[in-house]
């Protein structure tokens, strides 16, 4: 709670004046409410049993002024708490989408997309209904209960004691409400986001659901979850529910005892009726905020189950991160590994990886899937970091180097290829946003993407969907493929950038890619010989191991994994199935 507070404080500290004249101008309100049941009484006794007529316009004037006071207050206030609010979470909620981006793979691979998007959304919304909603109300029930209290004391000290009798049962019971909903807060907090995260995945995932028939599973599933969400919800409405007819009871019971108490105190003349009045007005003042504790707690509570949430992500650390005075200097694209080992979890996927390549080379990787070739690759970008062993570009551990500039000059086209809704000119220059129109169009054109392009009515201006809707595998290939040549890369990185293309189209964008002046160091990974044969080293991988290295030349004369997927791609050609 103390931690929540003081997050909160440090960015509404910002805004401290306008904050503290809101909350001034709450409890100016809650001082003005006194006057309503005093004017009220002073009716009742000075005008209507004492006779004083003339009184009367004061006393009116006294409550329509009062009344238009808060009015003209409470806008002003309002407005600076909703200010204020907004502005606040309007820089957590940056903070946190710029802490996103500093995150690494490791942390995207560990959180759920919707989890995520309602710590975005959701969350810091908790946090700005505490700062208008909540505040206000916990400042304004606060003050008008110790004015009021105040003014029955002022009043009548014994009737006001007699009437109190009740007020720690109130207590009690508000604090019981409060503490039962803490667990159901976190409940319905934990549902609203699996609820999500299920709603994200379904639509990123409706093709698979449509070509599987299974609309039926996921909305069995959805329901399933949605249940579970009103369910968490009426969990807590129940808690809720259970503690309003007792509160309410003693709130009754509380005029009862004034009525009766009140009454034997005026029939025997230790009271007048004028003070029964006012007290009878303040005692509501004094009953509603005890009434609304456990409400107002279950507001703070919700805002600490958000908070929670929140902390995950404004206190994570990224794993990745540069050493003390990361160098920076012009990447020429040499790369090696050295005695690399690597785990994403207990199982090492990499074992002891070794090679080297000189700038300007091309390095294909080749061998089963699941092998751990994306994984090798994602080692030089330093999506993540060895367990054992080093990477170096130009003969420095990649540890060492500025981590963006490092992967500035880095060029990856993934195997998961994920497109902008953007155009395809935005697209393609996504990493050089000012490029000439000329550079898009030659990237396009290696890429073998122009003429599919050039086909569209819109042509580069064409708009495509979020992932790429309306292109197909091959054509989204090749703008991953554009995207990454356009940034001039000192190392190109290809994740079977071209599985989705035919052998010809495949085999224009390689001859392409060779004919373009050879200046970067070029990573292949691939399925077929014919991607590879040309490549200045091979590696072959096996279960985490480069178990051959070499040309194609040496490693077919060595007669082992290469070789023999070699001849099974052969074999394949001559049966007529592929060729190579
Ligand atoms: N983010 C991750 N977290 C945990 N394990 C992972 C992760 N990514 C990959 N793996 C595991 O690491 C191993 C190697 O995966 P990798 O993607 O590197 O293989 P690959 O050779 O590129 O396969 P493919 O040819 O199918 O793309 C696999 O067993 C995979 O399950």
């Amino acid at each position: 709670m103390k931690e929540a507070l003081a997050f909160v404080w440090s960015y509404t500290k910002k805004h401290g004046l306008a904050y503290g004249m809101a909350i001034f101008l709450t409890i100016v309100v809650a001082g003005i409410a006194m006057i309503n049941p005093y004017a009220t009484g002073m009716i009742v006794g000075e005008v209507i049993q004492n006779g004083h007529r003339e009184k009367l316009a004061l006393y009116l004037a006294m409550i329509v002024g009062a009344a238009l006071a808060i009015a003209i207050i409470r806008y002003i206030y309002l407005y600076l708490y909703e200010d204020v609010s907004q502005k606040v979470v309007n820089e957590i909620r940056g903070g946190l989408y710029r802490k996103f981006q500093k995150m690494d793979f490791r942390f995207f691979d560990q959180n759920r997309v919707g989890d995520l998007m309602s710590r975005l959304t959701g969350d810091t919304d908790a946090i700005r209904i505490f700062l208008s909603a909540v505040v206000y109300q916990l400042v304004y029930y606060l003050f008008i209960f110790c004015f009021a209290l105040v003014m029955m004391f002022t009043i009548n000290v014994k009737f006001t004691l007699i009437l109190l009798i009740l007020t720690p049962f109130i207590v009690f019971f508000g604090f019981r409400q409060a503490w039962n909903s803490r667990r159901a807060f976190h409940d319905v907090r934990d549902e609203y986001s699996a609820l999500n995260s299920m709603v994200t995945e379904n639509v990123s995932g409706n093709r698979v659901v449509k070509a599987f028939a299974k609309e039926w599973y996921e909305i069995q599933k959805f329901d399933v979850r949605n249940e579970a969400y009103r369910d968490a919800n009426l969990r807590q409405a129940g808690i809720a529910a259970k503690y309003i007819p007792i509160l309410d009871t003693l709130a009754v019971s509380m005029s009862l005892i004034m009525l009766f108490a009140g009454g034997l105190m005026c029939f025997n003349g230790s009271m007048g009726i004028q003070d029964l009045v006012m007290i009878n007005g303040y005692l509501w003042m004094v009953n509603n905020p005890l009434r609304m504790i456990g409400w107002l707690l279950n507001d703070v509570m919700r805002f600490v189950a958000s908070y929670d949430k929140l902390r995950q992500v404004i206190y994570a650390q990224p794993a990745i991160e540069n050493l003390e005075g990361p160098v920076n200097f012009e990447i020429k694209g040499a790369v090696e590994f050295r005695n690399v080992s690597f785990r994403y979890d207990k199982e090492m996927i990499l074992k002891n990886v070794s090679f080297k390549a000189k700038p300007g080379d091309t390095v294909a990787i080749i061998g089963a899937t699941g092998a751990g070739k994306t994984t090798l690759v994602n080692l030089i970008t330093r999506f993540y970091d060895t367990a054992r062993g080093m990477v170096l570009v130009d003969r420095v551990n990649v540890r060492n180097i500025d981590k963006a500039h490092l992967r500035k000059h880095i060029a990856v086209a993934m195997q998961d290829v994920f497109l902008f809704s953007d155009t395809i000119e935005g697209n393609i220059a996504y990493g050089k946003p000012n490029a000439p129109m000329e550079e898009v169009e030659e990237a396009a054109r290696i890429a073998g993407a122009k003429e599919f392009i050039e086909k569209f009515p819109d042509g580069y201006d064409t708009i495509i969907g979020e992932r790429g809707v309306g292109l197909s595998g091959g054509q989204r290939q090749r703008l991953a493929l554009a995207r990454a040549l356009m940034v001039q890369p000192s190392i190109l990185i290809l994740d079977d950038t071209t599985s989705a293309l035919d052998m010809e189209t495949e085999f224009e964008v390689f001859s392409n890619l060779r004919k373009k002046e050879q200046t970067q160091t070029t990573f292949i990974i691939a399925h077929r010989i014919s991607s590879v044969k040309d490549a200045d080293l091979i590696l072959v991988m096996d279960k985490g191991e480069v178990v051959e290295q070499g040309t194609h030349q040496e490693l077919l004369e060595m007669k082992g994994q290469y070789y023999d997927i070699f001849c099974q791609q052969m074999g394949a050609v001559q049966d007529g199935r592929e060729a190579v």
